[in-house]
């Protein structure tokens, strides 16, 4: 459905933001992870419409999105990081003009509106102003407006970030009823989140691709690389001075740490199942 190729993003002329990526993306639920500055707003903005490659061409159902942004813009769903600048509007008011913007109106518009605004639970809050809420309700606000027009590409920017724990379980329910037949492209740092969704995992580093695969091939490429391992405190300070550490928990005398190693890195360590996090820590430890 989504075709990426040979795409790149040059701001300045320090460095490529994007470089040379290539994907094709079909439905389900895909993670999108990298560290600071590794592109994924870039890429997610692209994808929007919102920003214009130097280099390589994005196809929507095989017609390329720049030539013709509606026919992708009409089957979009975006959640920004923010949309600051509509504080002074209601949730309603808020989300009726986004719709307007998508070309719905009259009671179909109204009747989704009503519909979302119930499913991210703010109904009642719905005519309140947006400068009234807290970081999660302007979540679920962002949430809701993205899914007018029951679009069939949601791309998602860090979406859990100010939702407290019982937001978060019904922010990653309703994402996942939302898979079939949609691509869902979500940016995060909580890799638990993308643990919790997606099935595929995309990572970026520094602009370049190093990773497309699914999320289970993610943690199947970093077994026999994760060590437990319960030492005295001062053997751990010295791995932790060598190896890359992914958990602590400390007990009195003791430390029970998890850590990055592609060999055994002590003889009291034993190998461990990767988590996704320590799986992807364990890719960037490849890449160097
Ligand atoms: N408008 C801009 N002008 C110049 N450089 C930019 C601009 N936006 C982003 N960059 C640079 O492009 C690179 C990629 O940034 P981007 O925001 O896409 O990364 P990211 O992976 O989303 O980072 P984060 O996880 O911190 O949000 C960074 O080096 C960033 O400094």
């Amino acid at each position: 459905m989504l075709q990426i190729e040979h795409v790149s993003k040059q701001y300045t002329r320090k460095r490529l933001a994007l470089n040379n990526l290539s994907l094709h993306l079909d439905a389900g639920i895909w993670g999108l992870i990298g560290p600071n500055g590794a592109g994924k707003t870039t890429l997610l903005r692209i994808l929007a419409t919102q920003l214009i490659p130097s280099q390589g061409r994005i196809l929507w159902r095989e017609k390329d999105i720049f030539n013709h942004p509606y026919a992708l813009r009409q089957e979009l769903g975006y959640l920004p990081q923010d949309f600051g600048g509509y504080s002074h509007l209601t949730a309603y008011e808020f989300v009726q003009i986004i719709g307007e913007l998508k070309g719905l109106h009259g009671q179909k518009l109204k009747k989704q509106i009503e519909e979302l605004l119930e499913i991210v639970h703010l109904s009642a809050d719905a005519h309140q102003r947006l400068k009234s809420f807290s970081g999660g309700m302007l979540r679920r606000v962002g949430i809701a407006q993205m899914l007018l027009g029951d679009p069939h590409l949601l791309l998602l920017d860090e979406p859990t970030v100010g939702l407290d724990p019982k937001e978060r379980v019904l922010f990653r329910e309703l994402i996942s009823s939302l898979a079939e037949e949609r691509i869902v492209l979500i940016s995060s740092h909580i890799i638990s989140d993308i643990e919790a969704m997606a099935t595929n995992v995309i990572v970026l580093n520094k602009g370049q691709l190093c990773w497309n695969d699914t999320t289970l091939a993610l943690q199947a490429h970093a077994s026999n690389s994760i060590w437990a391992i319960s030492i005295d405190t001062q053997g751990f300070e010295k791995l932790r001075t060598q190896y890359q550490i992914s958990t602590v928990v400390r007990r009195q005398q003791q430390v029970e740490a998890r850590l990055v190693a592609s060999h055994q890195p002590h003889h009291l360590a034993v190998p461990v199942e990767p988590s996704l996090e320590e799986a992807y820590l364990y890719l960037l430890h490849e890449e160097g």
